[in-house]
């Protein structure tokens, strides 16, 4: 089958789990606070808490935190970064808390050497390249630009956070197929090839009737699986 387009996740993927982890989280954590109490009043910021306050009253009804209360959605905040939820309010606000640390030089982006060849090479060969990930695009954009290889950015046509759904949810998938395909006419979703570590994401793109390939870095390859799987970007064969 050809592969027209190429979707990749990020974590896991095109760089190490322990970096988003290690470093990203953390650094997320340690400035969250301060970054929401100076920035309360701004409009994207507001939106976040009142997104923040939102889940938390669908969650446990009659819950205390409204969006005024920026201490106790503080703490919920943190909460979520410490279990990894992949809240949207919480992944918008770790992309913007991420810019200062990128732009002050505190990290740049770890990426896998296969990953950053490959992509480059599949850039250079016409196949468009685009991300989806459970940062919000921001965050995507800062990782491939302040990455550990230099500015990756202009290799990618496009990003998809959680703005188009979970990325364990079939229904994401054929969202993001939907817009691909306001770029590139008469695609279909069997011509995307979707690069992920996690089998429950490829699992839910298959069923939206995209190709898979899944990325296992610890070498642990399974016997059996429905998916392609594959050491490194270096075996990943869409030409
Ligand atoms: C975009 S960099 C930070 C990644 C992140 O916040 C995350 O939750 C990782 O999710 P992924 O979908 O790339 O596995
Ligand atoms: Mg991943």
């Amino acid at each position: 089958m050809t592969v027209k387009v190429i979707l990749t996740d990020i974590e896991g993927t095109t760089s190490s789990i322990a970096f988003v982890k290690d470093v990203l989280f953390p650094y997320a954590a340690s400035h969250l606070a301060g970054y929401v109490r100076a920035n309360r009043n701004a409009p994207l910021v507001q939106q976040q808490l009142q997104a923040t306050a939102q889940l938390l009253e669908e969650e446990s009804p009659g819950s205390e935190a409204t969006a005024a209360d920026t201490d106790a959605l503080i703490n919920t905040l943190l909460e979520w970064i410490a279990a990894d939820r992949k809240a949207t309010p919480l992944k918008v606000l770790q992309g913007l808390i991420w810019e200062t640390g990128y732009k002050n030089g505190d990290y740049a982006a770890h990426m896998y050497p296969d990953a950053t060849a490959n992509l480059r090479q599949w850039h250079a060969d016409g196949i468009p390249l685009y991300v989806y990930s459970s940062g919000s695009v921001k965050a995507q954009q800062l990782f491939f630009g302040y990455s550990q290889d230099g500015n990756l950015l202009p290799l990618f046509s496009g990003h998809f956070d959680t703005q188009s759904g979970a990325k364990q949810a079939a229904d994401s998938y054929r969202n993001i197929v939907q817009q691909l395909q306001t770029q590139h006419v008469g695609l279909l979703a069997a011509d995307v090839l979707f690069l992920s570590d996690i089998e429950a994401e490829l699992d839910a793109a298959r069923e939206a009737g995209l190709q898979t390939c899944w990325l296992i870095r610890d070498g642990k390859i399974p016997q059996a699986s429905a998916h392609t799987a594959v050491p490194s970007f270096d075996f990943v064969q869409p030409l």
